[in-house]
């Protein structure tokens, strides 16, 4: 968090210098009696909320425009705030306006930034809430769990990849989707049992969960396939992960027999999600028959 403020916390401390030095140059230290304590309390308590705003925002919000606003606006009000308190030590030449301007100015200017700001921080709100109350309502339905390998099934990836196809158009932002299946799974069923094949199943269900970001959606499409939702993704960073997840395959050596698995992506644009998964189920069908006729071809 620190890292990524850091260029605004040392413009922060370079202004209150700065403010500093230029009030010190122009102005001239008051007599002790003409200082006025309550005027200063005041003042005080109004800079060290100032600078509490600008501490929060720092501290709580991530790097972006909105943050910049929030940022620039309360810095705004910091520096017009400790320039007033700077004001109640220092007596300034009466033909000087530079200190009084910079003293007034900021402070509305500093008021706007922040009202446009918090006018898009309340936008972003709405939205993470909208997408939050969504996703609260699915994870709350345990009967949408495949009860072998503890994923969401079918019901579920219909409903959340038509949300999540609403959100990435409304938001024009990426989402893309894998299909993976394994090869030759009936056979594996064959030659050592249901309950090894159910066993392999938990076992690539656990490894996957593992590999993917909090926010991608691993489901249990169907038997041996399975889908895998990733939002903010293009097609490119998807086969990225494609490649990922078949290299990490070679983690479940299982001591019978080395399976593999066929993994088709797509970006999804407009489309319906029907549309997607019939596209994605061809493309995977596609993948397994040109492996097989590889595998046919004689050397
Ligand atoms: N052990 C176990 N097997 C399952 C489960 N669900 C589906 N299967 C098996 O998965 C196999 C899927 O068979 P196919 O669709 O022919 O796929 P495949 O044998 O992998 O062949 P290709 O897709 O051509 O590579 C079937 O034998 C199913 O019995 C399950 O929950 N546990």
């Amino acid at each position: 968090m620190w890292r990524q403020h850091r260029y605004k916390i040392a413009l922060t401390l370079l202004l209150l210098q700065a403010a500093l030095v230029l009030a010190f140059q122009l102005g001239e230290v008051k007599p002790w009696a003409s200082i006025d304590w309550l005027d200063i309390l005041g003042e005080g308590i109004v800079l060290l909320v100032a600078l509490c705003w600008l501490t929060l925002i720092v501290t709580s919000r991530p790097a972006g425009h909105i943050t910049e606003w929030l940022y620039y606006g309360s810095l705004l009000l910091v520096c017009s705030f400790t320039l007033d308190l700077l004001d109640e030590f220092l007596r300034y030449p009466a033909h000087l306006r530079t200190m009084s301007w910079l003293e007034s100015l900021p402070a509305p200017l500093g008021m706007l930034a922040l009202t446009y700001g918090l006018v898009g921080w309340h936008r972003e709100q709405r939205i993470i809430n909208r997408q939050l109350q969504g996703r609260e309502l699915f994870l709350r339905d345990h009967r949408l769990l495949d009860p072998l390998t503890q994923l969401y099934g079918l019901d579920y990836l219909y409903a959340v990849l038509k949300r999540e196809i609403e959100l990435h158009r409304e938001q024009q932002q990426p989402l893309s989707l894998l299909m993976l299946g394994i090869d030759q799974f009936s056979a594996f069923n064959r030659q050592h049992g249901m309950a090894a094949g159910d066993q392999y199943l938990v076992q690539l269900a656990e490894l996957l969960s593992s590999q993917l970001r909090s926010s991608d959606v691993l489901c249990r499409y169907a038997g041996d396939r399975f889908v895998v939702l990733l939002v903010n993704t293009r097609q490119r960073e998807a086969d990225i992960m494609a490649q990922h997840l078949q290299q990490q395959l070679t983690l479940l050596d299982s001591s019978e027999q080395q399976l593999s698995l066929s993994i088709t992506s797509q970006q999804v644009n407009h489309a319906e999600a029907a549309t997607v998964l019939a596209r994605a189920e061809q493309q995977l069908l596609a993948v397994k028959r040109k492996s097989q006729a590889y595998q046919l071809q004689p050397d």
